[in-house]
């Protein structure tokens, strides 16, 4: 049986830590949380990322749209909320309603403030090389591999998926990480020879236990970054858990795996662009 990576200690700490860091400063990093609608899932992770924010010491708040809402009364806070001094953190909480057109809303933020890190500005930067903010999800998952002692230069790492805001980046950082990076997804031959080659496997395709047991290598070092709800409305991966433990050195468990990370990951993202702000990085 592999090592279970414990997501909720790991972030935990990492949250800790910023509580420190901010209780050290003469201001509080102020984010600003958009829901749009009603969906509760997203209801969920604003409370949470609000509490945590909170409880961490910045200056947080939600600001909850009608589902109803246009796209231009959105565009109109976005705008607000870049001109805001206090504000140093703003994301608007995926999925969006149909009328809205997603793209048009990433893009309208200020990308010194898009603490999802999803702005093209900061996608490129990501892409190049540079410094910028990085999605919270990849970024959590790089934090995970550390934790699990994964020796990154020259590993073979496979990540499964290759959406914006997880697959994508998340190679990116793998490859500035010095790995050997393939992209698999629904139009890759032979998905589970795929896997099974990689040394680091990264499932982010939000296909309930698509992953089985029989597609991990011996001692591969396992990341689950699905979360689906079943019909019982239990959580689970996009690995099947049990058939994968006993092959995996390591591997992270759903819930209590990449989710939390998700979350700590926003707030450290926060802190940084506030101090970046303020010309103080790397404080
Ligand atoms: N603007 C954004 N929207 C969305 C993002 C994002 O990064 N930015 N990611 C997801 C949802 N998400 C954060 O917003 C998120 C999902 C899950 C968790 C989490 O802690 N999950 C727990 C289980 C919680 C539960 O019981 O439901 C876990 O895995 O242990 C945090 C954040 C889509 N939208």
């Amino acid at each position: 049986m592999g090592r279970i990576i414990d997501g909720k200690a790991v972030a935990a700490r990492l949250r800790e830590g910023l509580a420190a860091r901010i209780a050290a400063l003469p201001f509080r990093p102020g984010l600003r949380v958009v829901r749009v609608g009603e969906d509760p899932a997203s209801g969920v992770y604003v409370r949470n990322k609000d509490r945590a924010a909170a409880a961490a010491g910045f200056d947080s708040a939600t600001i909850q749209l009608p589902a109803d809402c246009r796209e231009s009364d959105l565009l109109m806070l976005v705008e607000d909320l870049n001109i805001d001094p206090a504000v140093d953190g703003i994301l608007v909480q995926l999925p969006l309603p149909p009328q809205i057109r997603q793209d048009r809303v990433i893009a309208a933020i200020d990308p010194a403030k898009d603490v999802d890190g999803f702005h093209p500005v900061n996608a490129g930067r990501l892409a190049t090389q540079q410094p910028g903010l990085v999605p919270c999800t990849p970024k959590g998952v790089m934090h995970l591999l550390r934790e699990a002692g994964a020796r990154l230069p020259g590993a073979r790492a496979v990540v499964l998926g290759r959406s914006q805001i997880v697959g994508r980046p998340m190679a990116q950082l793998l490859l500035a990480a010095d790995c050997t990076v393939t992209m698999a997804h629904s139009r890759t031959r032979d998905l589970p020879a795929e896997c099974r080659r990689a040394e680091i496997l990264v499932a982010a395709v939000g296909r309930p236990a698509l992953v089985r047991g029989d597609w991990i290598g011996e001692g591969a070092i396992v990341i689950d970054v699905g979360i689906n709800r079943g019909a019982d409305g239990k959580l689970v991966g996009d690995v099947a858990f049990a058939e994968a433990a006993p092959r995996a050195a390591a591997i992270t468990p759903v819930p209590g795996g990449v989710g939390p990370m998700t979350i700590a990951c926003l707030l450290e993202n926060t802190l940084e662009a506030a101090l970046a702000r303020r010309g103080l990085a790397g404080a």
